[in-house]
């Protein structure tokens, strides 16, 4: 890892936006071109940082690595991937809930109830708890079709407005938590790098409770 300069994974898709938007609160003077640029990596003109542009689903890996010092995830995407990562700061963008749903009055025949998800260790973690043995099913995305079409009795996923649940006929069973993306950093880099990935957190702390105030 470079002494100097501080690395970040950013992670493309719907929260990229949101934490360029914060960043740039918090007193970082990303170029305007950042959101349109193909390029991966990004280095600013005038301090030592430089973003790499990564899939939502591998920033942990990146961060947990040392391959970047910091990084910007869903807590959706950081418990399920179970990356040895220190999370710093919940940045309060990109909320959404994880939650259970399926078909309203769905009765299944199905021994075991079969559930589809994109997130296979939160949901068996989930039914666990509850002692209820299921089959778990891993897709990677329109989730909301496998009710639908019979592949599964219900859905383990995000929510946010509802449109995607209520347009598809689904209904909300049960909400599992919170979600929002997190400040992450990686345990050897703080170490070697406290001081100034101490002066990040406190500005992203800072830029969080500004948006918040915005958000009121
Ligand atoms: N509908 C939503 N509204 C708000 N936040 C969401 C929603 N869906 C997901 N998120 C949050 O945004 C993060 C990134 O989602 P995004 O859809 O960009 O990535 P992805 O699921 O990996 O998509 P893709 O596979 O298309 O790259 C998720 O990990 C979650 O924390
Ligand atoms: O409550 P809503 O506002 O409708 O949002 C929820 C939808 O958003 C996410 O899907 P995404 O758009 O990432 O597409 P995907 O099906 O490819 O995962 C999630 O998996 C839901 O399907």
């Amino acid at each position: 890892m470079n002494e100097s300069r501080i690395t970040v994974a950013m992670p493309k898709g719907r929260i990229f936006d949101d934490a360029c938007r914060l960043l740039r609160n918090a007193g970082f003077s990303l170029p305007d071109t950042f959101e349109s640029t193909r390029k991966l990596i990004l280095d600013l003109d005038d301090e030592p940082f430089r973003f790499i542009l990564a899939k939502p689903v591998d920033v942990p890996t990146y961060v947990e690595y040392g391959a970047v010092d910091i990084g910007i995830a869903g807590k959706d995407v950081l418990l399920e991937s179970g990356r040895d990562v220190y999370e710093m700061v919940d940045l309060g963008i990109s909320k959404c809930h994880m939650a259970v749903a399926g078909l309203p009055q769905h009765r299944s025949s199905n021994p075991y109830l079969k559930i589809a998800t994109k997130y296979p260790h939160i949901a068996s973690d989930y039914y666990r708890k509850r002692g209820e043995q299921v089959d778990l099913i891993a897709l990677n995305g329109s989730i909301e079709l496998a009710p639908i079409v019979g592949l599964a009795d219900a859905i383990v996923d995000i929510v946010s407005t509802g449109q995607t649940l209520r347009e598809n006929g689904l209904v909300e069973f049960d909400r599992l938590m919170d979600i929002s993306s997190r400040l992450i950093v990686n345990p050897v880099s703080y170490r070697l790098k406290k001081k100034a990935i101490d002066q990040i957190v406190e500005k992203m702390i800072r830029a969080t409770e500004g948006n918040k105030v915005g958000m009121d």
